[in-house]
């Protein structure tokens, strides 16, 4: 990483290296078995989630919302990948490498509508 800002340059690998720096400097291996980690990121979504509670439907940007609030969000999305970064480490998945297979295999499920308008996952998934 020398001479790149850290900042520009987020990866999951970059993420993947902090969190098991950060998990060896407090000797939490222990702590972060695969069903401790899932337990952990199930309760992070329902942090996320809390955000949204009772808001109805807010809008795209969220430009209405209090700095303070975005601030809030943005911790409360990185707790979640964070564990899933986590989990997937622990559980020997690589990621980055499964995220995209996993978009190819959408692209294959779910291909390019020519009459697009009528083109979701319920019209696909009923066929
Ligand atoms: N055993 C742990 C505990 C915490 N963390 C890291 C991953 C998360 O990014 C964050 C979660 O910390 P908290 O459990 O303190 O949760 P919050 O930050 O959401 O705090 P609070 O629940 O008080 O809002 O810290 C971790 O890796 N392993």
């Amino acid at each position: 990483m020398a001479g790149v800002s850290e900042e520009e340059n987020v990866t999951l690998k970059l993420l993947k290296q902090k969190m098991h720096d950060f998990t060896q400097e407090r000797d939490w291996e222990r702590f972060h078995s695969p069903r401790n980690l899932l337990l952990a990121l199930v309760g992070e979504v329902g942090e996320l989630s809390e955000i949204f509670q009772w808001k109805g439907e807010v809008p795209r940007g969220l430009g209405d919302w209090a700095k303070e609030e975005k601030v809030h969000l943005g911790e409360e999305l990185s707790d979640v990948l964070l564990y899933l970064v986590r989990l997937s480490d622990i559980c020997g998945v690589d990621l980055g490498q499964a995220a995209l297979h996993k978009i190819r295999l959408n692209a294959v499920k779910y291909p390019v509508n020519t009459n697009n308008s009528d083109t979701n996952a319920s019209s696909s998934s009923s066929e």
